[in-house]
């Protein structure tokens, strides 16, 4: 059983404050991803919490016992670093023993633990090897195997696979995840990827600028970001995040794009939602995801004529790019479906896709149809 709880975190380097008032309850076995852009404080946030980085404010709890004050090698927290940091000249079978032997445990027992975790790891095979002889995966193996092997009360790990390669990473994180369900440490792991982050976690803490911006599952995130910035942080390609307007003429409910001549028709409910949602009448930001956004060749119903100005083709679909008035929505449609750049057709939005955020300060007014 592991908890670990952030009270009112602040930390100062200098003047410049990194982290602002972090609070966050992460239950026992928990896989908890801390995400977001380079510099917005996940790394200082996972060094506090294992003691390698004091702080100035709040409390760090480990099963209830504030730990703030404790020696990183009392808090029995086990750091993957994304540097492998192994000792380049003890073999695999050294390397991950060299935390046991450091509790004096006899060597029958370390012999057993480091057999252990060379199984489940899958790397009995390496056992005799120097790390300079691995590969980047299977140097981060081992490091992984020398943090478990202690059996710590929490793993902590600052973007493991960050410096892998694609496919790699790719195989690694499916690795983390089978070892996660396997042996059930309370986990806490840094990232800027998000696609690591939704794949990986049973709750994303989603921060920016030292700020936390959000904690949910990933599908709690994808579907309902609270703020403008999560809603383009989480998913590929990202939101289209719009200036937009509602009105409600004659029954019939518009949300029209900042220069548009025309809008798109939602059904009448919205205006009473965004109402029930505190959202003021008018100017409002529209979030749709690319395949929230419908395409057809032929007019229909509510839908807006355009014309098609760029086209990624992706193999299993294609991202076009529509412009509607003065700004830009990118569509997910199936491969080939708009043949060509400059292409005219019609668009409308589906209205259960559309989330809408306060202009003034990016939040979200709650509201989905
Ligand atoms: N020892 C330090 N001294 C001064 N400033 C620091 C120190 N460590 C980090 N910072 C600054 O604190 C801010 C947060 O850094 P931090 O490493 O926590 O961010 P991060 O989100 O993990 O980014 P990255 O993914 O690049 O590591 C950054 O602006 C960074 O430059």
């Amino acid at each position: 059983m592991t908890q670990i709880e952030l009270r009112g975190v602040e930390k100062f380097f200098g003047e410049v404050q990194v982290i602002k008032d972090l609070n966050l309850a992460v239950t026992d076995n928990e896989f908890i991803v801390l995400l977001g852009q380079s510099g917005c404080g996940k790394t200082t946030s996972l060094r506090a919490i294992a003691g390698l980085e004091t702080i100035d404010h709040g409390d760090i709890l480990i099963d209830g016992k504030p730990v703030q004050h404790m020696k990183a090698s009392d808090r029995d927290i086990a750091f993957v670093f994304q540097s492998f940091s192994l000792y380049p000249h003890m073999n695999v079978y050294e390397n991950i023993a060299f935390p046991l032997r450091a509790t004096r445990m006899n060597k029958a027992d370390v012999d057993e633990e480091v057999q252990t975790v060379a199984r489940t790891l899958q790397i009995s095979h390496l056992l005799d090897k120097r790390p300079s002889a691995l590969s980047g995966g299977d140097m981060q193996r081992v490091a992984i195997g020398r943090a478990l092997v202690r059996r710590p009360k929490a793993m902590l790990m600052d973007e493991p696979i960050g410096a892998l390669d694609a496919k790699l990473r790719e195989e690694m994180r499916a690795e983390i995840k089978r070892l996660h369900l396997k042996q059930g440490s309370t986990t806490i792991y840094v990232t800027h990827d998000q696609v690591e982050a939704m794949s990986l976690a049973d709750r994303i803490v989603i921060m920016h600028e030292g700020v936390l911006q959000q904690v949910g599952t990933p599908s709690e995130v994808y579907s309902y970001p609270a703020n403008t910035f999560v809603a383009q942080f989480v998913g590929s390609p990202v939101m289209n995040i719009a200036s937009a307007s509602v009105s409600n003429r004659a029954g019939k409910v518009q949300v029209a794009m900042e220069g548009a001549a025309d809008g798109f028709s939602f059904p009448s409910e919205l205006v009473n939602r965004l109402d029930a949602g505190g959202a003021a009448r008018g100017d409002l930001t529209l979030g749709v995801r690319p395949e929230g956004v419908l395409v057809e060749h032929e007019k229909k119903d509510g839908y807006l004529p355009v014309v098609a100005s760029i086209i990624e083709p992706l193999g299993s679909h294609d991202i076009v790019d529509l412009r509607v008035g003065s700004q830009v929505l990118r569509a997910r449609t199936k491969s080939g479906f708009v043949p060509h750049a400059g292409e005219k057709v019609w668009i409308s939005i589906d209205p259960s896709q559309a989330h809408f955020f306060d202009p003034a300060n990016g939040n979200s007014f709650g509201v989905r149809l």
